[in-house]
């Protein structure tokens, strides 16, 4: 990476027994949309809390493009903020909150009236400028939000989960609206979201965070198609686990057909020499098919279909149920409970997954 804008190296904040940020290291490159994604309780609002300065970490550093800012107060960081309970101030009209920020840092009256229609303009909301926020709905409110966090042209925008309180619907919309404007204004973005589809969707880079520590960072395509480890595999998505006995390779790139893994759980492996590895199988790599010597024979249990694809759940006698995705469109088996298939994949398909 280019030099980072933001660094922050050996984060820690522990309450009690926990740890909220457990030796955290992190590079935010100039311009990136960076989601930090994780379970309930990960630590994702510690971390944004702890770049924003509203928490103090027990030990580690924050630079901002070099320069170590790990004690200024947060209202000297000049970051934007877009927090859950950051709310709108409820007795002033739009217009009135999303100058606030400027008129804090004194700007004259003139630049803070030009600012502020630019902000309102970006966001598609400036017809409600007089508006008291109980006049807007929850997505209008949450534009005028971005707006206020803007207004005063930040480096660094930080978002914690902005969009959770917006219907389905909304919520689709608001993304490609804020992803949108990020490519527009190239201000780094760090936002936190529990939501997998949000964070891929959006992010040009996924850190997730599991007890405080980060699992695996990447871009989205990377995550999702080769996951470090279990959590990982299981967290972003959905995915088949197995089990099998290999001779020499254990590398990510492992090539297993469902012919070897058929030899495998077929055969007594107790006394065959060979590491046991983890396997990860995404459901749509998986594919249906009549009865093949080649293929693991499964039977189907349970169809639901979803439009555009199908979920079976297949059980195979040895390796349990496995989730197979197929696309509706294109099927050489109309897939119903109790119908005898077989399993296979490509033999890229599986991924080998670390111990941790
Ligand atoms: N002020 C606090 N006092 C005690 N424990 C806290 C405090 N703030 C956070 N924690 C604990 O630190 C851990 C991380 O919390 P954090 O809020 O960062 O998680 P999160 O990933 O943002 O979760 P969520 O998605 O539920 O908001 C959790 O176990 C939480 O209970």
């Amino acid at each position: 990476m280019a030099s980072p804008i933001l660094s922050i190296s050996d984060a820690v904040k522990t309450y009690g027994d926990t740890h909220a940020l457990n030796q955290v290291n992190l590079d935010v490159a100039e311009g990136e949309f960076l989601t930090l994604l994780g379970p309930s309780g990960s630590g994702k609002t510690t971390l944004l809390s702890a770049i924003a300065g509203f928490i103090k970490m027990d030990s580690g550093k924050l630079t901002l493009r070099a320069e170590d800012i790990t004690n200024r107060p947060p209202e000297h960081r000049d970051f934007g903020m877009v927090f859950q309970g950051y709310a709108l101030f409820p007795t002033m009209t739009v217009r009135e909150n999303v100058a606030f920020p400027l008129k804090v840092r004194k700007k004259p009256s003139s630049e803070i009236t030009k600012r502020v229609n630019e902000a309102l303009e970006m966001v598609q909301m400036g017809a409600f400028a007089d508006r008291m926020p109980s006049q807007l709905s929850g997505g209008q409110q949450q534009r005028i939000a971005l707006a206020r966090a803007m207004s005063f042209s930040p480096q660094v925008l930080l978002l914690d989960e902005p969009l959770s309180a917006l219907d389905k619907k909304l919520r689709a919309d608001l993304q490609w609206e804020l992803k949108a404007l990020h490519n527009q204004l190239g201000v780094t973005f760090i936002y936190v979201t529990h939501d997998q589809d949000e964070a891929l969707s959006m992010s040009d880079r996924i850190i997730i965070l599991k007890d405080g520590g980060i699992q695996q960072q990447g871009d989205p395509n990377t995550l999702y198609n080769r996951p470090r480890n279990k959590f990982v595999a299981d967290f972003l998505g959905k995915s088949n686990f197995i089990d099998v006995t290999v001779k020499g390779q254990t590398n990510s790139t492992l090539h297993c057909t469902a012919q070897d893994v058929a030899f495998d759980v077929e055969t007594d492996t107790t006394n065959t020499t060979g590491d046991t590895v983890k396997l990860a199988l995404r459901p749509e790599r998986l594919k249906l098919g009549a009865p093949n010597e080649e293929f693991l024979p499964a039977v189907v249990k349970q169809v639901s279909y979803l439009g555009e694809r199908c979920q079976v759940i297949v059980t195979h006698k040895t390796l349990g149920e496995m989730l197979v995705s197929c696309p509706t469109w294109k099927t050489d088996i109309t897939p119903v409970a109790g119908l005898t298939v077989s399993i296979g994949w490509e033999p890229d398909a599986p991924v080998v997954l670390a111990d941790n």
